[in-house]
């Protein structure tokens, strides 16, 4: 077994900053194509005999593959000999997986409501924590024993187990703002820790002393380490999102771009199985794909950065883009701040780039409420229903590409004058009741060319629901989109030739530029001072390190924003926010914007973006194969229309 060389690999050689490479100095040490992780390389664990011998009786089978450490990855699965493409590598019994359903206090967890169907996702989570603690507590006596104990003991790299020195680093990144719940919604599972353990965990633990459970320190210990093994090696089955824990299939790293096996379940043989999706040589590492994540999504979720990220971005919320837009349109009123009360302001219709009449309208009907504030809520609201809002309510900003469509889409949305905003309502509307209408009509006509009576009557009740779940699901997809392409194209012919679209180029600029500033000021520290760091990358502690690599692409990314939107002449500035529409479609949309032609136009607040958004999201960048595994229950329809939409039933770690 090749053993770790710590140490050995301080920096790689990846493209320095400035580019959409890590911000990895050059010159190191280490050859140009290696890199390790200053943090979460897991090293070599006691008991691997063991779990081979508990393999064998649990039929768990990885027979082409070996467990090893390698200088780049740490402990990792890796090819004993030539594998072919469309070899299963890792094959696993359903029921050798661990999940808080079939752990051996499943009926204590499923009344307090910790097994499937969860009153929250979160409790559904904290059931397999305690399962996780409980087999773990268990020792040898747990049918999973040799299993959980070849889990890494030591879990400090991730941010959870960070001081709050270390943690600071990561002050503006995506993966702080979300571990605290600051300006991302909801805060992680991880840093919600103490308050689970206080209000569901100890009371929990102290309700049955009978599962011998430790309480107190010891008990907290084993709950933080149980947290992030679930964090870091729990994978969510199927149409259903079983959250699960699936032995060797969690031997398996990340390495982006490098991905050579995908996920797949055969329901008639019950097992859980890795395929290969190319030809492996002997000695190649297995590499699974977690999602299309940033270093800071990774430290955040894993506890690892890469060098060279393709996936790297910055994220800006919502709230910041509505923020800034408020700016500009109190700005444009006379410099009314958001939250003054309301005197009778008009902003000149006439005014080019200094307005276009937003606010005109808007303060006729309440003398009390700010009239921008009031505009900015309704036209929150118009932009939630034309689905602009995305995915957890973070914008994702690449260097190097243009901003997503819609965040410029929101931004027009936000500063449309009354008429413009008058005219989107009406059109979203109609498009989304089309949308969804077309796609309730084709279900419908499809079922009834393929069932015949006798076929029908073989259905079961929970497949006819099922069907029509997938159906009112798929329908809501294509409502939003449609809504979101009107905003689209409202906000591209907004952005035409001559004055007017001149001027609604300058103005969504001036969002955009403040947008990046703002959020650029929120780190620790600038661009520049990141940058002056990297000559002494290898020489900082390894955590500092991790932090540079996760908050520097952010930066980059940002700051590529504001490049690409200010300081330019406005012809090309303009054609960076065509750009931006051009790639749309807009939003990943959830069910919050335009649920069905049922209930089209109703507005449902605050959509936190389906779930459906996120698998697809997450299945894009997954080497998922054909026909997925429905990991349990079988809802034939909703497995369909999850592969119709390219998503993925297998996901990794907590929900991002
Ligand atoms: C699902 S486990 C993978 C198996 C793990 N290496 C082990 O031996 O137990 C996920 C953990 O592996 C490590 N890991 C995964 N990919 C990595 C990478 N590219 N570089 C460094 N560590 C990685 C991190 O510690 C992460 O939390």
């Amino acid at each position: 077994m090749a053993k770790a060389k710590p140490g050995a690999k301080g920096a790689g050689g990846a493209p320095a900053a400035g580019g959409s490479g890590s911000g990895v100095p050059k010159g190191a040490t280490a050859p140009a194509d290696s890199f390790r992780s200053p943090v979460g390389c897991t090293g070599a664990q006691r008991g691997e005999t063991e779990f081979a011998a508990w393999c064998a009786e649990e039929k768990v089978r990885f027979p082409s593959s070996r467990l090893d450490v390698l200088p780049d990855t740490g402990r990792a699965l890796v090819a004993s000999r030539n594998i072919k493409m469309g070899e299963a590598v890792v094959e696993v019994p359903d029921d050798a997986v661990l999940m808080a359903d079939n752990c051996e206090i499943h009926t204590i967890l499923e009344e307090y409501g910790m097994t499937k169907p969860a009153d929250e996702e979160i409790l559904e989570v904290q059931g397999l924590i305690i399962a996780v603690m409980y087999e773990k507590n268990l020792g040898s006596k747990s049918r999973w024993g040799p299993y959980l104990d070849l889990l890494p003991d030591d879990m400090t790299h991730m941010p959870l187990y960070w001081t709050r020195a270390d943690f600071r680093e990561l002050r503006g990144t995506a993966a702080y703002d979300k571990m605290l719940g600051r300006v991302q919604h909801p805060a992680d599972a991880p840093t919600q820790v103490p308050m689970l353990w206080a209000e569901v965990i100890a009371p929990f633990i102290e309700e049955h002393p009978d599962l011998g459970l430790p309480g107190g320190e010891r008990g907290y210990e084993l709950y933080r380490w149980a947290t992030c093994a679930v964090a870091s090696y729990s994978f969510i089955l199927g149409d259903d999102k079983y959250q699960a824990m699936v032995p060797v299939w969690d031997l398996l790293n990340h390495i982006t771009g490098k991905v050579n096996v995908r996920l797949f379940h055969c329901p008639k043989r019950h097992v859980l199985q890795m395929i290969a999706t190319r030809d492996i040589a002997s000695g190649e590492e297995l590499v699974n794909n977690y999602g299309e994540l940033s270093n800071s999504e990774l430290l955040r979720g894993y506890g690892f950065v890469e060098a060279s990220n393709a996936h790297n971005h910055a994220q800006i919320p919502v709230s910041f883009v509505i923020s800034a837009a408020r700016d500009l349109l109190a700005e444009e009123a006379g410099g009314a701040g958001a939250s003054r009360p309301a005197k009778r302001q008009r902003a000149s219709a006439s005014d080019g780039a200094a307005g276009n009449g937003a606010i005109e309208g808007a303060e006729e009907e309440g003398e009390e409420e700010d009239p921008v504030q009031r505009l900015v809520k309704e036209r929150r609201r118009l932009a939630q229903r034309l689905g602009l809002f995305p995915q957890h309510h973070v914008f994702k900003v690449f260097a190097g590409r243009p901003p997503p469509a819609a965040l410029t889409a929101l931004i027009f949305t936000l500063l449309a004058s009354p008429q413009q905003a008058a005219d989107l309502a009406i059109q979203g509307r109609r498009a989304s009741v089309a949308a969804a209408r077309s796609v309730e009509a084709s279900a419908t006509g499809g079922r009834l060319k393929r069932s015949g009576k006798a076929r029908r009557a073989a259905r079961s009740e929970e497949e006819e629901e099922a069907d029509d779940e997938a159906v009112a699901e798929a329908a809501s997809k294509a409502a939003v989109e449609a809504a979101s392409k009107v905003a689209l194209a409202a906000a591209a012919a907004a952005l035409g030739d001559g004055a007017a679209g001149r001027a609604a180029a300058v103005r969504m600029c001036r969002v955009y530029d403040a947008l990046a500033e703002r959020m650029l000021r929120r780190y620790g520290t600038s661009l520049q001072d990141d940058q002056a760091l990297l000559p002494s990358y290898a020489s900082l502690p390894p955590r500092r390190r991790a932090a540079l690599l996760a908050r520097l692409p952010e930066k980059e990314a940002l700051a590529a924003l504001r490049a690409a939107l200010s300081g330019r002449p406005m012809a090309e500035q303009a054609a960076v926010l065509r750009a931006s529409l051009a790639s749309g479609p807009a939003a990943p949309g959830g069910k919050g914007a335009v649920a069905s032609s049922k209930g089209a136009g109703a507005g449902a607040g605050e959509g936190k973006g389906g779930k459906g958004g996120e698998a697809e999201e997450k299945g894009k960048g997954k080497a998922s194969g054909g026909k997925a595994g429905k990991g349990g229950k079988g809802k034939a329809g909703v497995a369909d229309v999850a592969q119709a939409q390219g998503q993925d039933p297998f996901s990794f770690g907590f929900s991002l």
